[in-house]
């Protein structure tokens, strides 16, 4: 297997497969959504697109990074949204880095969704598939958040079949950037335990695919059996 490992910017032309990786926090918030039981989430352009989708329909949980925001139900918070029932809601996400290298890959034919809470579910589908080439979207800091970068590498050392051990991923997770700002209260709608939630490795046994449903990009989970 091919790997490549991208910033947003570069994203020049759209890849045949995509991996965006954002590790703090949009999609260990996407994976809480769905073990909450999300049906969908819906990833919004921009917090006014998220607004009139919410408005568009009442019953959607609108969810965005940053302080708690009117019009918004919820924040881009694992340890804030892990109590939460969403039995059966479609969310819609709308945050800084993963949800727009999401839509940046929004025409590839196959794209994934990722964190350390979904490595393992994300590297075997990618091995199921048996998928030649695969582009790892690094969403934070264009390209240069090592929390993301760092399980980008975890995920394709899996997926290649190089299996490794996560801890010297996991330890440059930990002093990333993000993970020292969440930390420290330098971002804000953060909840104590957010950074330890985003590094717990496979919490949870789905990959999220990401694919274009009329003009929205929709993340489900996508159960991938051990056994194949
Ligand atoms: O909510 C997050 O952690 C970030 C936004 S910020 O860096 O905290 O301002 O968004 P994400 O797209 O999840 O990286
Ligand atoms: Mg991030």
């Amino acid at each position: 297997m091919e790997t490549r490992f991208v910033g947003i910017p570069e994203l020049v032309e759209t890849p045949s497969v995509a991996v965006v990786v954002d590790v703090m926090r949009a999609f260990t918030v996407a994976a809480w959504a769905f073990a909450q039981g999300a049906e969908k989430i819906v990833l919004a352009r921009s917090t006014d697109e998220a607004l009139a989708l919410k408005a568009r329909h009442p019953d959607r949980v609108a969810l965005k990074d940053g302080p708690p925001a009117p019009g918004f139900d919820l924040v881009n918070s694992p340890g804030l949204l892990r109590r939460a029932d969403l039995t059966g809601r479609t969310v819609v996400q709308k945050t800084t880095a993963g949800t727009v290298g999401a839509l940046a890959v929004k025409d590839a034919s196959l794209v994934l969704c990722a964190g350390f809470v979904v490595a393992e579910a994300t590297a075997r589908l990618l091995r199921q598939r048996a998928v030649e080439r695969v582009t790892f979207v690094v969403t934070g800091e264009d390209g240069r958040a090592d929390e993301d970068l760092a399980c980008a590498q975890y995920i394709a050392a899996g997926a290649t079949g190089a299996g490794t051990d996560a801890a010297g991923f996991l330890r440059r997770a930990a002093a990333s950037r993000a993970a020292t700002e969440l930390a420290e209260g330098v971002r804000q709608g953060v909840h104590p335990d957010d950074v330890a939630l985003c590094l717990e490795v496979d919490r949870f046994p789905f990959a999220m695919v990401a694919a274009r449903e009329g003009s929205l990009m929709v993340v489900r989970p996508w159960a991938v059996p051990r056994s194949q």
